[in-house]
């Protein structure tokens, strides 16, 4: 069964033209994830999904459904945003009741759901409060268990997790996946976070400037990227990017991942430490070479390199990728 299918959708406003003929097609109880840099399409996107936009031109079919012209009530859909949207006089039960009353839904199912989505989500202490006397963190459960009540085909989370401080945002996360298994639902997850789009996603949709230029499951995204721009958006620190040279065809880029690099007297790339990054568990080296390209390394561990270090840096040939001048990928 397909959840969603998109079919040459385009959207221009006015003369811009940002989403330029998407297609995808989205398997029943897939996790999504839409990611690119700001300003490429991605909240369009799932904005046209939605209803909340209009397609200029193509087609949106939910659960087999046509509904491009479908208003956003009707799609079977909830849609969780990153501003929470939660209403301020009315406390938790009440905005998580308030959809299924507006749809006419029985008092006993729509007290039975929110007991259920209040369990899922650890929200039972918190039913009688308001949004302003709850975290940031408890805002967006209650936002996310709102979603959970309406039983919709299709969740769409657009940032839901660009509020939270660090520890919550991974936190919360760890829940989204979660509920995510429990539910058996088909989600889709805008953000340009890539840390989220690796651990969330099934598959990942990556965007850029109104196109989408590549989508797989997380890890043949890493390992295997189509061009140099989704190589470099995925993997942090990001992958570098270096002048192939005499071996390599005119403008052509050697891309090594920095978990890659290694600390070698002897190595192909001598260079100069221009910083070192502690984080505990692993330690970031950037090294400026003899051609004086920056180059950033994750060697595992806590090591004692200094600033001003001259140094070596091996890699296995066999662990590069390399890319024309244009960004393509080249295969051996
Ligand atoms: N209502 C609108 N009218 C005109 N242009 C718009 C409108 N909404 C979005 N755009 C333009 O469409 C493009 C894509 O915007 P969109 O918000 O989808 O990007 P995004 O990938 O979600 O970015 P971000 O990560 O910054 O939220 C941008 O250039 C934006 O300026």
């Amino acid at each position: 069964m397909t959840a969603l299918l998109l079919e040459n959708v385009n959207k221009s406003f006015g003369e811009v033209h940002v989403l330029k003929d998407i297609n995808l097609e989205v398997a029943d109880r897939e996790f999504i994830v839409f990611v690119g840099p700001s300003g490429c399409g991605k909240s369009t996107l799932l904005r046209v999904i939605a209803g909340l936009e209009d397609a200029t031109s193509g087609r949106v079919t939910i659960n087999g459904r046509d509904v491009t012209r479908t208003p956003p009530a009707k799609r079977g859909i909830s849609m969780v945003f990153q501003s929470y949207a939660l209403y301020p006089h009315l406390d938790v039960e009440g905005n998580m009741a308030l959809g299924l009353r507006q749809a006419g839904e029985d008092r006993g199912v729509i007290a039975e759901r929110i007991a259920a989505a209040a369990k899922m989500l650890s929200l039972e202490p918190y039913l009688k409060r308001r949004p302003a006397e709850l975290s940031g963190g408890q805002r967006q459960r209650v936002a996310i268990g709102r979603a959970i009540v309406r039983k919709p085909d299709l969740f769409l989370f657009d940032e839901p997790l660009s509020n939270l401080d660090a520890a919550l945002r991974m936190a919360t996360r760890v829940e989204i996946a979660q509920l995510h298994r429990n539910l058996g639902a088909s989600m889709i997850y805008v953000t340009h976070d890539q840390t989220e789009a690796m651990t969330l996603a099934d598959r990942i949709v990556v965007l850029r400037d109104g196109r989408i230029e590549q989508v797989g499951s997380p890890m043949a995204l890493y390992n295997d990227p189509a061009n140099q721009f989704v190589a470099g958006f995925l993997g942090a620190p990001s992958m570098n990017f270096l002048a192939a040279g005499p071996l390599g065809a005119p403008g052509a880029v050697l891309g090594v991942r920095p978990e890659y690099l290694s600390v070698s007297a002897t190595g192909a790339i001598q260079g100069r430490v221009a910083h070192v990054e502690r984080l505990g568990g692993d330690t970031n080296l950037l090294v400026t070479t003899r051609a004086e390209e920056t180059v950033t390394v994750r060697l595992f561990g806590q090591h004692d390199h200094r600033v001003g270090e001259e140094i070596g840096l091996d890699f296995d040939r066999a662990r590069t990728l390399s890319f024309d001048a244009e960004g393509k990928r080249l295969r051996a």
